[in-house]
């Protein structure tokens, strides 16, 4: 089965300072791979890495089977991206954010057409789609932005802590969006504080100190490290505590 990401020894040096240290892992078309770390643990580096947008110090990774080296423009083509921090216009309204996105993705004008009604029939957008998003609520952002991340039907799609500040209900109604994604066969490459949202990963990598500490199934997880959470088997690698 196609990979759709694939990495070895990956690293990051800032200076002397090695933000990535030599990550080692792959993920599956169609997996649901969750990417966790305490602050500054080097999860964004990675992330821009793998998508291209910054050059590896060393290591090897291929996203789709592109090279994060040679092969950028390519990368850009097969992912899509959502973080909290870069993702909607704010001074745009929800029809022209879409339009925005999809132009930059290189939709034709048929294609952008259906997908800005489909979007905004999807997500019940109808009566605010010539508002601007900055009056939208953060939940109704966030699954807008996932939305135009997916416009282009990439591959794969990197979100990066893409629920921060909304409540466990609006947060699982974004993850209904990431199941019907991954579905129809996209890869998500996610991101998270909320460590119920580990839960619902088929598989989770924990990053401590630029380095994965562990990696498998949270059920496996939880059974390796004796606890009967995610939020326990953070606590042990990431905050070197034990909540037992
Ligand atoms: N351009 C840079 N120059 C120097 N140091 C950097 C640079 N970018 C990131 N770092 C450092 O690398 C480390 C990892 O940062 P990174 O943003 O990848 O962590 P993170 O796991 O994504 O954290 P957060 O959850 O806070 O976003 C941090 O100590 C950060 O200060």
């Amino acid at each position: 089965m196609d990979k759709a990401v694939v990495t070895n020894k990956l690293t990051k040096r800032f200076g002397n300072f090695v933000a990535t240290n030599e990550i080692t892992f792959e993920v599956a078309q169609g997996e649901i791979f969750g990417f966790l770390g305490a602050n500054g643990a080097g999860k964004t580096t990675a992330i821009r890495m793998l998508c291209g947008l910054l050059k590896p110090s060393s290591g090897e990774a291929r996203i789709a089977g592109f090279d994060v080296y040679r092969q950028t423009e390519q990368i850009k083509q097969v992912i899509g991206y959502m973080s909290q921090r870069f993702s909607l216009y704010e001074d745009l309204t929800v029809r022209e954010n879409i339009r925005f996105y999809g132009g930059i993705y290189g939709l034709s004008r048929a294609d952008l057409k259906a997908k800005s009604q489909q979007i905004i029939e999807q997500l019940n957008l109808g009566s605010v789609a010539d508002k601007l998003v900055v009056d939208l609520p953060l939940g109704w952002k966030q699954r807008l932005a996932f939305s135009v991340a997916l416009i282009h039907n990439p591959k794969i799609v990197f979100l990066d802590e893409p629920t921060g500040g909304v409540d466990p209900i609006t947060r699982r109604q974004f993850w209904d969006m990431i199941y019907e994604a991954a579905d129809r066969g996209t890869t998500i490459f996610v991101t998270t504080h909320y460590m119920d949202e580990a839960e619902y990963c088929n598989r989770v990598s924990i990053m401590v100190d630029g380095r994965i500490k562990a990696l498998d199934t949270p059920n496996q997880l939880k059974r390796s490290f004796d606890v009967d959470s995610m939020d326990g088997v953070f606590q042990i690698l990431a905050r070197g505590t034990s909540t037992k």
